[in-house]
């Protein structure tokens, strides 16, 4: 048993959608949670001192009965441990069922990564490619452009996106095959706007919620938890719609900056110093001041888990875009529907991401690339699009966000596999 299960909360999720579905079926809703395979996978690797040392990596593929598998790979070490990170890798892979199926991409649900933090581990560039191209080799088989089509997540990057293509081309006899990973550099085959893709369908949602509940986003107050890819860019975004951030936060720490600071200038102080710490005219929060700052709109960018039942109680934001993966812990999502706070889940909020590296597989397969506009357009009018349904579905039923996207996102699912049936 792990703690604060990730993949529990993941299929409370399915089985709260199958409830509003009427889906009583047991069958059903194990075959909707369960993830198709989870590989785990060994990974010795020899370090700059001439030592091996073995690493352990994952792939879960929940379902794909609409697509290929698709959903990042990332590299970390979360608290929980090994056994944690199982559970972490096999919840993503259901999300990314569901949000490949809220925005409507034909592809299916796969996870993975490596437990391993190359940040505070402070691996040789050397060692790092080592261990890529080792997990590469080991997820081969399972991996492939109609297969499973990974993609970056946290720590991880264009970088380690190419040395994975670069090695599975290899292994496939040298055969140039773009298209079995998603978030390589432009200069790869990557997809303009994939890089902005999470921040901005982030800032594009907010933007739609923003409509809903009638808040001007000129001026709205914004917090970002995390300074990575997801969040800066759902922060540039916004603030380019009008609003502005006056929290931030990355693993060294939280800050508040109560006039408010331009993203660019944090992300200069954080390349210059390693941290959003220390931000000028900033001043030092906990975690929980983060969350529970009074503001319009609150971005949890960083990881899953962050937002209790003790911190819901305490929240004063009118919008909460998760732009991280589960960052809201079961128990707090009654409290938050209470509280009249619009939750633009995950699944949807944080979809440009694969809506843009769906493209970037489609560009890869048809070997024709398109404009940053022509690619972000299409991406703003499945996020929209997304949004709309949910938002409708929530309001007819009166249900929160979340179970309106999952009802919507598992009824697409289910389409599929009754088309299918189950085959031998
Ligand atoms: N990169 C992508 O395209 C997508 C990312 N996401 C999700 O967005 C979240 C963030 O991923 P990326 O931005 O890609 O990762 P990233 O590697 O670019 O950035 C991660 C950020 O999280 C911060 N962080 C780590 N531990 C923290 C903590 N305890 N408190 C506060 N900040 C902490 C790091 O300092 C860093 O700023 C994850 O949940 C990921 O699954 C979701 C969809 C797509
Ligand atoms: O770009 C992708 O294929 C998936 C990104 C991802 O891992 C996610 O949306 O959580």
């Amino acid at each position: 048993m792990v703690k604060n299960d990730p993949f529990a909360n993941a299929t409370k999720q399915v089985n709260d959608a199958c409830d509003v579905l009427g889906i009583k079926d047991k069958g059903i809703r194990e075959y909707l949670a369960m993830p198709n395979r989870i590989l785990r996978v060994k990974i010795p690797v020899t370090m700059d001192n001439g030592k091996i040392r073995v690493f352990t990596g994952f792939r879960s593929q929940h379902n794909n009965d609409r697509g290929p598998y698709k959903g990042g790979i990332r590299y970390f070490n979360p608290e929980g441990g090994v056994e944690y990170m199982e559970r972490e890798v096999m919840a993503l892979s259901s999300w990314m069922t569901w949000k490949c199926a809220i925005v409507d991409v034909p592809l299916g649900g796969g996870k993975g990564g490596i437990y391993v933090n190359p940040k505070t581990e402070k691996l040789s560039e050397n060692e790092l490619e080592r261990l890529t191209r080792g997990f590469a080799y080991k997820i081969s088989e399972v991996i492939g452009p109609e297969k499973d089509i990974p993609a970056p997540d946290v720590y991880t990057t264009g970088k380690e996106m190419t040395q994975i293509m670069d090695t599975f081309s290899k292994l496939n006899g040298n055969k140039y095959s773009p298209g079995v990973i998603t978030g390589k550099p432009i200069s790869m085959g990557g997809s303009l706007a994939r890089n902005v893709a999470t921040g901005l369908g982030a800032a594009y949602t907010v933007r739609e919620a923003a409509k809903a509940i009638k808040l001007n986003l000129k001026g709205a107050k914004v917090v970002l938890q995390g300074f990575g890819n997801a969040s800066t860019f759902a922060g540039e975004y916004l603030e380019k719609m009008g609003a502005k951030v006056i929290a931030v936060s990355d693993s060294k720490g939280s800050i508040s900056i109560p006039k408010g600071a331009k993203v660019s200038k944090i992300i200069e102080h954080k390349q210059k110093k390693g941290s959003v710490v220390g931000f000028p005219g900033s001043k030092k929060i906990s975690t929980e001041e983060l969350l529970t700052t009074k503001c319009d709109v609150l971005v949890p960018g960083a990881l899953e888990n962050q937002i209790t039942a003790k911190i819901a109680n305490k929240l004063q934001c009118k919008i909460i875009a998760e732009a991280a993966n589960g960052p809201t812990l079961p128990e707090a999502d009654p409290i938050i529907y209470k509280k009249k706070i619009l939750v633009i889940p995950d699944i949807l909020a944080n979809s440009g991401g694969v809506c843009i590296s769906y493209l970037e597989w489609v560009q890869n397969n048809m070997g024709y690339y398109w404009t940053f506009d022509e690619v972000a357009n299409k991406m703003e009018k499945n996020i929209t699009k997304g949004f709309k349904d949910a938002y409708a579905l929530s309001k007819k039923h009166k249900i929160d966000m979340r179970k309106a996207t999952m009802v919507l996102a598992v009824e697409r699912v289910l389409e599929a596999f009754d088309q299918k049936g189950i085959w031998p």
